[in-house]
C-alpha cells in the first residue's frame, strides 16, 4: 500500500510517517496541496491523509484534485478540532473519513486495515485482469465500479469475447446485491416459448410436460442480479413482457394469475448492433430505453493494443499453471506477431492461442511456427492475389468461429449479406470446428 502523507506541520507528517512505516507501509510525504497533487499525478497512492488548512491548496481543493486524477484513492482528512465540520463536509465530497489530529495511532491504522481488506476484496479477482493501460477500457472500469452499488440497469455492449461476462461479474461483486447469486439467462439459447419458462417460471399444468411449479430466473434473482446476454436476439413478443416486468416489478408464472412481486438489478448485454436492430424494428425501443440507464461500450481487443502485452503474460501465467508447464522464452517473431494480430475473437481468441502455444511449447519455449493461423510469410505467397485471399479466408473463418458459427452474425460484423457470406464459405469450404 502506498500512503502519502500531506500536511503544513512538519512534525505531525513525519510523525505519522514513521508510525505508517512501522507498519510496513510505503510513506511518501508532501508539504502543502500542490505537492501532494504533483505527486498523485505521478504515483499510485492508495491512501492520502490530508490536513484541511494549509497554504496554497486547501484539504478540500487537494481532495476534489486527487479524485479527478485517479477517483478510487482513499482520501482521509486529518482535521483540528476547530474544523470537523469541514471534515464533516469534505466526506460528503468523497473523502473516506477524518481523524482529529491527536486522536491515537491505533485508530488511524484499524482504519487503513480496513480500507486494505476491501481493496483486496474488490480486486480479489484472480482470475482476470481488472487493470489496463487503455484510456477507454480504465473509463469502462470506472463506469461498472461507479454504477455498481446504484441499482440503475445497465447495458453492456462489445463484440464477441471482449470481456462482457467478466464485468457482469466485477458489477455483482462490487455491488450491495453481492450476497445474493448472479442468476444468468443467455437469450439465444433458447426458442421464444422456452425462453418465457425460463423467464418468468410455470405452474403445474401450465402446458403439457409441466409437471411441477418451477421458478423462472426473475424470481430467482430477486435481491440480487439478473444478467440477460446476447438481449438482442430476443423475438418481439418476449421483449414485450420482459418490458412489462422493468416496468411493474413483478411477475405471472405462465399459467398463473397470481403477481409475484420481484427485485432484481438488471444487466444486459449484447454482441449485436443494437441501434440498427432498433431501426430494423427488431428491437422494440421502449425496452431499449429501460435497459440502457447506463450504456457500457466495451473496446475490441485491437483497440486497446496496449493491453496485449500484460494478457499475454497472463495467459502464459495461468496456462502454466493449468498444464504444469514452464515457459522461459517466446520467440521474438511470435511475440510480434502477437502484438500486431487482429483479434476478431477478442480477449477469449488470445487466451485460446495463447493455452494451444503453451501445450505445443517444448524446452520451455514458445515458437511461431505453432501458430496455427495460417501466418505465412509474404514470401510463400505467388501473387497478391492468392494472399490477399489467403487473408480473407482467414478473417472469415475467424469471425464465424467467434460468433459461433452464427452466419446472422458473422454476416453483420463482416458488414455483408448472408448470401455473400454463404458464398464465401462456399469457396473456402469453411467447415465449422
Ligand atoms: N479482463 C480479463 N482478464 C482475463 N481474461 C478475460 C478478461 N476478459 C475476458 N477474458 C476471458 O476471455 C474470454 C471471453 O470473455 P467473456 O465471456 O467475458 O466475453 P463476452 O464478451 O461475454 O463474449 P460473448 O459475447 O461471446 O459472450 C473468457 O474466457 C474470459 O475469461
Amino acid at each position: 500500500m502506498n500512503i502519502l502523507v500531506v500536511d503544513d506541520e512538519k512534525n505531525y507528517r513525519e510523525t505519522l510517517k514513521i508510525i505508517l512505516e512501522d507498519e510496513g507501509y510505503n510513506v511518501h510525504e508532501a508539504k502543502d496541496g500542490e505537492e501532494a497533487l504533483f505527486k498523485v499525478k505521478n504515483n499510485e497512492y492508495h491512501i492520502v491523509f490530508s490536513d484541511l488548512k494549509m497554504p496554497k491548496m486547501d484539504g478540500m481543493e487537494l481532495l476534489r484534485g486527487i479524485k479527478s486524477v485517479n477517483e478510487s484513492t482513499k482520501v482521509i482528512i486529518i482535521t483540528g478540532y476547530g474544523t470537523i465540520e469541514n471534515a464533516v463536509c469534505a466526506m460528503k465530497r468523497g473523502a473516506e473519513t477524518y481523524f482529529i489530529k491527536g486522536c491515537s495511532p491505533k485508530k488511524i491504522i484499524e482504519e487503513i486495515k480496513s480500507i486494505e481488506k476491501n481493496l483486496r476484496n474488490e480486486n480479489i479477482d484472480n482470475n482476470h485482469i481488472l487493470k489496463s493501460k487503455n484510456k477507454t477500457f480504465n473509463d469502462v472500469l470506472r463506469i461498472c465500479k461507479k454504477t455498481a452499488d446504484r441499482n440503475v440497469n445497465i447495458l453492456l455492449l462489445g463484440e464477441s469475447g471482449v470481456g462482457k461476462d467478466v464485468l457482469v461479474n466485477y458489477i455483482h461483486n462490487n455491488s450491495n446485491r453481492k450476497e445474493g447469486k448472479l442468476r444468468a439467462v443467455n437469450c439465444n439459447s433458447f426458442s421464444e416459448n422456452l425462453i418465457e419458462s425460463e423467464l418468468f417460471g410455470y405452474h403445474k399444468g401450465a402446458f403439457t410436460g409441466a409437471l411441477k411449479d418451477r421458478i423462472g430466473k426473475f424470481e430467482a434473482a430477486h435481491g440480487s442480479t439478473l444478467f440477460l446476454d446476447e438481449i438482442g436476439d430476443l423475438g418481439l413478443n418476449t421483449q414485450v413482457k420482459i418490458l412489462r416486468t422493468l416496468e411493474n416489478k413483478e411477475i405471472e408464472r405462465i399459467g398463473s394469475n397470481e403477481t409475484i412481486k420481484v427485485d432484481f438489478r438488471l444487466i444486459c448485454a449484447t454482441n449485436r448492433n443494437i441501434y440498427r436492430l432498433i431501426e430494423e424494428n427488431k428491437f422494440r425501443k421502449d425496452l431499449f430505453y429501460r435497459i440502457s440507464t447506463i450504456v457500457v461500450d466495451i473496446p475490441s481487443l485491437r483497440d486497446r493494443r496496449e493491453d496485449i502485452e500484460d494478457f499475454i503474460e497472463f495467459f502464459i501465467g495461468k496456462s502454466e499453471k493449468n498444464m504444469d508447464k514452464t515457459i522461459h522464452k517466446v520467440e521474438d517473431s511470435l511475440m510480434e506477431f502477437l502484438l500486431n494480430y487482429n483479434y476478431p475473437g477478442n480477449i477469449r481468441e488470445l487466451k485460446n492461442i495463447i493455452e494451444r502455444l503453451v501445450v505445443l511449447s517444448e524446452d520451455g519455449i514458445m515458437r511461431k511456427r505453432d501458430i496455427s493461423i495460417r501466418e505465412r510469410s509474404i514470401e510463400e505467397y505467388k501473387s497478391l492475389k492468392e494472399y490477399r485471399k489467403n487473408l480473407e479466408q482467414e478473417y472469415i473463418t475467424g469471425v464465424l468461429k467467434a460468433h459461433d458459427y452464427n452466419v446472422a452474425y458473422a454476416a453483420e460484423k463482416l458488414n455483408i449479406s448472408k448470401r455473400q457470406l454463404f458464398n464465401k464459405i462456399k469457396e473456402y469450404n469453411i467447415v465449422r470446428k
